[in-house]
């Protein structure tokens, strides 16, 4: 074990593996022949993604754990004091189509599965026309531009616009439960409120982010823990838009507040400006 924070560590290693990870999308476009414990086919990207992440991650000193939404069972490593869990590769789907994707990581000071509120730090990398980094650690969230394993700082102290202009809601409309239903079409009417979604949920959210306003992939009616993971995907995001001055909730409170049971755990997910998860609360009771 070293003195050096495994947290600046592992942070490091993300951002530095970004680059590879963008360029090695070229030529694994496809499917791989397998599913991940969701049931979801995987992307030949997700498979690869993972495993590039695992191999560096689990061997920093600190690391105790590593999981991933693409792999059944939690890597162990050596050490005892933080754990890891990533979304390697977040819309693979849109790989076909070349729209954006992400990558998502937590990092927890607890053994998984860990709720949110022993995150510690928190971030996601996206791959627009540029590679760029949102982190949040000790309640402050920082966005980086990434080029070349390089990490050049964009903007400190990020906070949620306060005037929200985009919202996002994924799922088929028909399976939104009416509440939820209801709740959007008090959204659209809003003349100031644009619709921005894109099939990649860190996309969506980095919309939020940058703009203010709402995303959304709520319960549904066959499916009521909705679809995103609870370690890989919720609370990330959560953990980060919180430290932005927004809120997140699976419906009826923070998300970092939800127990989780299993590392693979779904959980309906809203994220944004206080106000409007505020609004959500209330139009779900
Ligand atoms: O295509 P669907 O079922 O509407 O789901 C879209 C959602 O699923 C996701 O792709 C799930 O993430 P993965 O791609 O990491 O599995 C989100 O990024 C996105 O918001
Ligand atoms: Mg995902
Ligand atoms: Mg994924």
């Amino acid at each position: 074990m070293t003195d050096a924070d495994p947290v600046d560590d592992v942070v490091a290693t993300i951002a530095r593996s970004a680059t590879e990870i963008r360029q090695g999308l070229v030529g694994r476009r496809g499917k791989a022949d397998a599913e991940n414990p969701s049931g979801e086919t995987q992307a030949e990207a997700d498979v690869w993604a993972d495993e590039l992440l695992a191999d560096r991650l689990s061997s920093i000193d600190g690391v105790a754990q590593y999981a991933s939404e693409e792999r059944s069972d939690i890597v162990d490593c050596e050490d005892d004091r933080i754990t890891v869990a990533v979304d390697p590769l977040d819309g693979s789907s849109n790989l076909k189509s070349n729209n954006t994707m992400g990558t998502v990581f937590g990092i927890y000071d607890e053994p998984l599965p860990a709720p949110g509120s022993a995150l510690v730090a928190s971030g996601w990398i996206l791959y627009g026309p540029i590679t760029t980094m949102a982190y949040a650690r000790d309640g402050t969230v920082t966005k980086y531009e990434l080029t070349g394993g390089e990490r050049t700082v964009v903007e400190e102290d990020v906070t949620l616009p306060e005037d929200p202009l985009v919202y996002g809601f994924g799922g088929r409309v028909p399976d939104w439960p009416d509440d939820f239903r209801e709740y959007v079409r008090e959204i659209e009417s809003n003349p100031d409120h644009k619709l921005r979604y894109g099939g990649a949920m860190i996309g969506d959210v980095n919309q939020v982010l940058t703009y203010g306003g709402i995303f959304a992939y709520p319960a549904l009616e066959d499916s009521p823990r909705g679809k995103l993971r609870l370690q890989f995907e919720g609370n990330p995001i959560a953990y980060l838009i919180e430290a932005a001055g927004g809120r997140s909730s699976d419906g009826r409170q923070s998300i970092l507040d939800v127990d989780p049971t299993d590392v693979h755990d779904r959980v309906p997910l809203h994220v944004g400006n206080a106000d409007l998860i505020d609004r959500l609360e209330d139009a779900l009771e």
